[in-house]
C-alpha cells in the first residue's frame, strides 16, 4: 500500500530551443505518487508542470534521471510491461475540446478503447460499461449523454467525459493537467468532487497539475503540494501543513497572493514583500537559488553563488532554500 506506483529521482527535461540553445524546463525534480494519494503540482505558467506531467505518463523521455512505475525505470520496460504502463497511468488534458473526436459521439469515444483494449465484448456488455463509467464521472442520466458530440455538450461536460474515457483502462493512476482550468469556478470545484469520489471509490492515485495554489489547497487536503519554480521543485508538504506553515519564500509570496477570502489562507496569510516581481527567463537563468533575484531573505553570499538541495526534514517537509535549512539548523541547536 506504501509503495509509489510513480516514482521521479532527479528527474531533468531540456529542451532544444534555439541552434546550440537548451532550456531545462523540469530539473532535477524528485517525487513519488502512492495508491490512492492525491498530489498537486502547483507553480507559475512555464515552470515545468505540464513536462513533468507528462514524464510521468511516459510521453516526454527525461534527458536525465528516472521515472519507476512499480519500482522499475520505465525505459527500461520490454513490450508488454510498457503497454501496461502506459494504460496504468493516465492523463487528462488541460483541452478536452481539442482531445476529444468531434466526429464521434459520446459512446463511441468511450466505446473504441474499452473494445480495442479488450475491457469489454460485445455491444450489450460495452453500453453497459460505457453507463457505468459515465455514471461514475457523474454524467446523469448517462441515457441522454451517448448519443451526443463533444459540441452538444458544455465544457464542464466535455471534461468529465475525458475523465471518463481516461478511466475506459483502468488505471491506477491519473494526472490531471489543468483539467479544469477552462471552465468556471463553480464547475472546477464539482468536477474536482467527482475525481476526489473517484480516488475513494477506486483507489486511484490523482497528480494534480494547477497554476492556483487556493485549488491545490481545496483538492489536496488529504494529500500533498509540490511546488515549483523555473523548472525546479522548491518545497513539498502535506497540503494543510504547507497552506498552514508554508517554509519557502516562494511558496509564502504565492500564499499572499490569493485574493480570494479563504479562512485557512488568510489566517496564515503574512505579506511578502519580493524584491523583483519579474519572473526570469529559462533562457537565462539566475545563478545558486533561481528564486534569488526576487527573494526578500537573499543572502548574496550563499543564495546567488550555490544552488540550494530540496532537504528532507524530519517533519515530512521538503524544502529547497538556504535560509530555512540554516535557521532549522540552529533551531535544532
Ligand atoms: N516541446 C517543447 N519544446 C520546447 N520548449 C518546450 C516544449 N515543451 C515545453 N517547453 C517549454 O518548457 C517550459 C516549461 O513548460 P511546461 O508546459 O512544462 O510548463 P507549465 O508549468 O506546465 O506551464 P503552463 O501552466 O503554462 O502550462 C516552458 O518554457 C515551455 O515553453
Amino acid at each position: 500500500m506504501d509503495k509509489p506506483i510513480i516514482e521521479l529521482n532527479h528527474v531533468s527535461r531540456a529542451f532544444q530551443v534555439k541552434r546550440n540553445t537548451y532550456i531545462k524546463a523540469v530539473d532535477n525534480v524528485s517525487m513519488r505518487l502512492k495508491e490512492g494519494e492525491i498530489v498537486c503540482l502547483v507553480g507559475e505558467s512555464g515552470c515545468g508542470k505540464t513536462t513533468t506531467g507528462k514524464m510521468i505518463v511516459g510521453l516526454t523521455r527525461p534527458t536525465s534521471g528516472e521515472v519507476l512505475y512499480m519500482g522499475k525505470d520505465i525505459s527500461q520496460l520490454n513490450k508488454e510491461e510498457w503497454k501496461r504502463f502506459r494504460l496504468g497511468v493516465q492523463m487528462v488534458h488541460q483541452d478536452p475540446y481539442a482531445s476529444l473526436n468531434p466526429s464521434f459521439t459520446i459512446y463511441d469515444t468511450l466505446a473504441a478503447p474499452l473494445r480495442h483494449h479488450g475491457f469489454t465484448s460485445g455491444d450489450e456488455n460495452t453500453k453497459k460499461r460505457v453507463i457505468e463509467l459515465l455514471e461514475m464521472v457523474d454524467l446523469t442520466p448517462a441515457s441522454e449523454i451517448l448519443d451526443k458530440y463533444p459540441h452538444q455538450l458544455s465544457g464542464g461536460q466535455r471534461q468529465r467525459v475525458s475523465v471518463a474515457r481516461a478511466l475506459t483502462v483502468s488505471p491506477s493512476v491519473l494526472v490531471a493537467d489543468e483539467a479544469v482550468s477552462m471552465v468556471d469556478v463553480s464547475i472546477r470545484i464539482s468536477l474536482l468532487n467527482t475525481l476526489l469520489k473517484l480516488k475513494e471509490r477506486m483507489g486511484l492515485a490523482v497528480l494534480f497539475i494547477t497554476h492556483d495554489l487556493a485549488l491545490a489547497k481545496y483538492f489536496a487536503w488529504e494529500g500533498r503540494i509540490g511546488v515549483m519554480y523555473l523548472g525546479r521543485m522548491v518545497e513539498i508538504n502535506g497540503a494543510r501543513e504547507l497552506v498552514d506553515n508554508p517554509q519557502h519564500p516562494y511558496t509564502q509570496a504565492l500564499l499572499s497572493a490569493i485574493p480570494e477570502a479563504d479562512p485557512d489562507i488568510t489566517r496564515q496569510k503574512r505579506h511578502v514583500n519580493l524584491r523583483s516581481m519579474d519572473v526570469p527567463s529559462l533562457l537565462h537563468l539566475p545563478t545558486g537559488c533561481t528564486f534569488h533575484p526576487r527573494c526578500p531573505l537573499w543572502d548574496a553570499d550563499i543564495c546567488e553563488k550555490v544552488v540550494p538541495d530540496l532537504v528532507n526534514y524530519r517533519d515530512g517537509s521538503q524544502v529547497a532554500c538556504h535560509i530555512v535549512a540554516r535557521k532549522r539548523e540552529m533551531d535544532a541547536r
